[in-house]
């Protein structure tokens, strides 16, 4: 095979309480890679369409870049060159792990290209490093959900130690990007490095009611526990019409409401598609009536991660 084209999911991150532990992936956006084998040893980016020309050609300032690059240096096989064109289907700075998507898109397909040398595990770290050149930190809980898909725990960092978690079958989230930007690095700078014991006791009770809640499953839980006293304090003065746009979400159904990431999106759950629909308009609403447009997504738990649009899956 001599080339491939992987589309890896979109992911939410933090899901409330669980500040740079948790992460789920959604069916879409997502990113769209294809690389082409060529016989001279390199990574080279030849296109990215959909970027109105923002993001870096370089390749190690690109996050797809910089996760092929390291991957292959890690396995010994420099000689290999590989021309990468980037399809990006999500905007930068949305709280939806653009950065994310393009590092497992691109470190996937190599895997894939090359026969699945490592397991879809070991992919892990290389996807990381993307996001230390996006955001100054390699924090996992975008790239691993959209890597292993599904709902993940990053239970440590040091050691690298990662748990997926099996969620209801009818949970739906609704995703709603409002058309401004948030850069990450921005978004972590503004955190405090301080947090009161009173208020670590309330999050890791939301962690914990968290987990058992989607493991039971008890809706009831997981809607107590989707409550964040620590970040979404800070960040909520980033996005205009938060707190409507998540008092919307609650009014229409939703278990819960907070921000996607680092932002400006906003993610809800709830228990069936129909509920989810109407929160996304309710949520759409609330931007809009103060004229921010936006999109909305609704999808299940993503559970299969990235995947092979052309070109051979390596069998498992
Ligand atoms: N392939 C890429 N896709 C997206 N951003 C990239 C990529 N390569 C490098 N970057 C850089 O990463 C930054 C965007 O990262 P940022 O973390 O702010 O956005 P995001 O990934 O959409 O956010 P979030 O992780 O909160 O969803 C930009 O400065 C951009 O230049
Ligand atoms: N956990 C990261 C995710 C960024 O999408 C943050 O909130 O900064």
């Amino acid at each position: 095979m001599d080339s491939i084209t992987v589309f890896a999911p979109a992911t939410v991150a933090n899901v409330a309480c669980g500040f740079d532990i948790f992460g789920f992936a959604v069916d879409n956006p997502g990113d769209q890679i294809t690389l082409t084998a060529r016989d001279e040893p390199g990574v080279r980016i030849t296109d990215i369409i959909g970027d109105e020309g923002r993001l870096p050609r370089e390749t190690s300032r690109n996050t797809a870049g910089i996760a092929i690059q390291t991957y292959l240096k890690h396995i010994n096989r420099t000689d290999v060159g590989v021309d990468i064109v980037l399809h990006k289907q999500m905007p930068l700075g949305s709280g939806m792990g653009s950065s994310a998507a393009s590092s497992v898109a691109g470190v996937y397909a190599i895997n894939e290209l090359l026969g699945r040398p490592l397991p879809i595990m070991k992919l892990l770290p290389f996807a990381m490093e993307g996001e230390r050149i996006a955001s100054g930190s390699a924090h996992a809980d975008n790239v691993a959900p959209s890597l292993l898909g599904g709902f993940v725990v990053i239970r440590s960092y040091q050691p690298l130690d990662v748990i997926r978690i099996e969620t209801p079958a009818s949970l739906f989230c609704t995703l709603v990007h409002p058309d401004i930007e948030v850069n990450t690095k921005d978004a972590r700078f503004i955190l405090k490095n301080e947090v009161s014991l009173k208020n670590t006791i309330i999050q890791m009770g939301n962690v914990a009611g968290l987990i058992a809640g989607l493991m039971t499953p008890d809706y009831d839980l997981i809607s107590r526990s989707l409550v964040d006293v620590i970040i979404e304090p800070v960040r909520a003065i980033l996005i205009p019409e938060f707190n409507e746009a998540k008092q919307a979400a609650l009014d229409n159904g939703a278990l819960g409401c907070s921000i996607s990431g680092s932002g400006p999106s906003m993610f809800a759950l709830s228990r069936s598609a129909e509920i989810a629909e109407r929160v996304g308009a309710a949520m759409q609403q609330a931007f809009l009536s103060v004229g921010i447009t936006s999109e909305a997504y609704v999808s299940q738990i993503n559970r299969q991660g990235p995947k092979v649009l052309v070109g051979e899956q390596v069998p498992s």
